[in-house]
């Protein structure tokens, strides 16, 4: 009898539920929930009183209508019975937060506090906590933190801590009524098993806990401000269990809501972006997986914790048990070869594309295949929405080189999308100099499914073969691969992760490997890239932000 197990990955505007084999991976079956109230930027459900800028806030009910609408949905379409399902696994965006009363009810639904913006959840991309974060990061250089490092030197106003000072500093009396603050994967992963967990991954790398250190010392926390001092024993208790483990079993009330078994094995939740680590087959070092969409994430397992420059963080157990997890990333790479197709492409590149029923993308990438190498001795810098890794520089802008009377629209996108390959190698050069090893890449996200040649060129520029996961949907099929986990063998499961994903994990056939003639002519390239860097990006030289301000 086959077995199965159920990945849910939680999205910023919906959620999907997938359906995958345990023995072949094969997947029986995918629905996915829009959230009704998206994000939340100007006025809450009830109340027309405009939000404080850079907020974005979720409906907690939104997450519980993805379970119990789209899970019952992929049983009944697939046929699949609710007895056959080993285990459970969630991922989600990160960090997005909620405060919750004793019970764990959101304290949103709460008559008294459903017109407090701060009572609602605050996605991963609420950047209101901005200031909040300065004071963080200046008064932990001051005193010189250890943990500061691990964070690349810099933490993000999209994390825990300065999201939890923002409420402070805004509804002190909101921060006293909470019971908790929960991560939104935690929050789900408790109200099924019936008692609070937080994972590991969310907990290292947006909560600033460390497996052997444990979380930032109390002085530090009581500068930020008296009330922070405790908030680990108080406000964030509850045990940190590492990925990879069972969080606990499906309670009779929530097994209900959602149509399956009481007692089926819940695995503790971990964040999207590495759940597609296993989800594309990587359980061990040397591979870097690249989660490439609208941004790219940079994932990579080693047995060493070193401290990378500009990293978004390194995390023991933060991916697979037993490694350190790092964690960088470019903040836009898909979203600027859209805002040139949207802004600068003229109308009769339209309209060829349109004659030859091709989408812009597709043909501009049809004539800039036939381009050699530089794009015609373009050069571009891939700052369009600042630098993560390794500048951590959001008020950085992009650069274009080398234009001519003559430049075409298609040498401006190739030398784009190779823009962003050498940012890509920028960052494992970061971390070769950091002494961590990276061998392969292995692509996953939307954008290695659409343009081949971007991928020839990452494998050209980086002088590594990339495999390119089979599908779109790796995060959740890495977290189903955590269900299975959370069942164990004896339950039709597995016992390591490393097992599911060898089992479980599917990578297309065509591999992307380097041409020797390209991988020189881009070592020159990269030579005048990395001189571009370090003239705008580095140093003293401020005249990037000087002419932008
Ligand atoms: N053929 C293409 N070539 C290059 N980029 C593309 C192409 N088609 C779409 N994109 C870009 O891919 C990004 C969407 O990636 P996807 O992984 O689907 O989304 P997300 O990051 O939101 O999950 C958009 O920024 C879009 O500009
Ligand atoms: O910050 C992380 C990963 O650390 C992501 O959850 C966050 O950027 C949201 O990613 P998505 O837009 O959901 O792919």
């Amino acid at each position: 009898m086959k077995k199965y197990a159920i990945g849910v990955d939680f999205g910023t505007e919906s959620g999907r539920v997938v359906l995958v084999d345990v023995a072949t991976g094969e997947v029986a079956g995918t629905h996915s929930t829009q959230y009704k109230h998206g994000v939340i930027t100007e006025t809450l459900p009830h109340k027309q009183k405009k939000l404080k800028n850079s907020t974005a806030l979720q409906h907690p009910q939104d997450y519980l209508d993805v379970l119990e609408t789209s899970i019952p949905r992929v049983l009944e379409d697939s046929g699949v019975s609710k007895d056959d399902i080993v285990g459970i696994g969630i991922d989600f965006t990160s960090c997005t937060i909620l405060p919750v009363d004793e019970q764990l009810t959101p304290l949103c639904f709460q008559e008294k506090w459903k017109d407090e913006p701060h009572a609602w959840v605050k996605l991963w991309k609420h950047h209101a906590a901005q200031p909040e974060a300065d004071t963080i990061n200046q008064l932990a250089s001051e005193s010189n933190e250890e943990w500061l490092k691990r964070y690349g030197g810099k933490i993000s106003s999209e994390w825990m801590l300065p999201k939890i000072l923002e409420i402070i500093h805004d509804r002190e009396e909101l921060y006293h009524e909470a019971a908790l603050f929960l991560e939104a994967a935690d929050w789900l992963t408790s109200l099924m098993v019936g008692e609070v967990k937080r994972n590991s991954c969310s907990a290292g790398y947006k909560g600033m806990w460390h497996k052997q250190e444990g979380y930032v010392r109390k002085e530090f926390l009581k500068r930020l401000h008296p009330l922070m001092e405790n908030i680990y024993e108080t406000k964030l208790s509850g045990e940190v269990v590492p990925i990879g483990s069972k969080a606990g079993e499906l309670t009779e009330e929530f097994a209900a809501k959602i149509g399956l078994k009481p007692k089926t094995p819940v695995a503790i939740g971990i964040i999207d972006a590495h759940a597609a680590v296993p989800g594309a087959g990587v359980t061990a070092p040397g591979s870097m997986v690249m989660v490439m969409g609208t941004s790219t994430c940079h994932m990579l397992l080693s047995t060493k914790e070193e401290f990378v420059e500009g990293i978004s963080g390194v995390v023991e157990d933060g991916i697979i048990p037993g490694y350190y997890g790092y964690e960088a990333g470019q903040a836009a790479v898909g979203d600027i070869f859209a805002w040139f197709v949207k802004e600068l492409v003229p109308g009769y590149v339209e309209r060829e594309a349109e004659a030859k029923n091709l989408s812009i993308h597709q043909y501009l990438e049809q004539k800039a295949s036939t381009l050699p190498p530089g794009s015609k001795g373009l050069l571009a810098l891939d700052w369009h929405n600042g630098n993560r890794t390794p500048l951590v520089d959001a008020n950085l802008s992009g650069l274009l080189v080398g234009l001519t009377l003559n430049t075409k629209p298609e040498e401006i996108y190739r030398a784009l999308i190779e823009s962003t390959a050498f940012g890509t190698r920028l960052i494992i050069e970061s971390f070769e100099n950091a002494g961590i090893e990276i061998n392969e890449l292995v692509a996953c996200g939307g954008l290695p499914h659409q343009n081949e040649m971007l991928m020839q060129i990452y494998a050209d520029v980086t002088a590594r073969p990339i495999k390119i996961a089979s599908n779109k949907i790796t995060s959740a099929i890495g977290a189903a691969m955590f269900g299975a986990v959370a069942a164990g063998s004896k339950l039709g499961g597995y016992d390591t992760i490393e097992e599911a994903a060898a089992n479980m994990a599917k990578l297309k056939d065509k591999v992307f490997y380097p041409k020797q003639d390209h991988v020189e002519k881009y070592n020159l390239y990269y030579e005048e890239y990395k001189k571009l860097v370090n003239y705008f990006g580095r140093g003293t030289n401020n005249v990037m932000k000087k002419i932008k301000n």
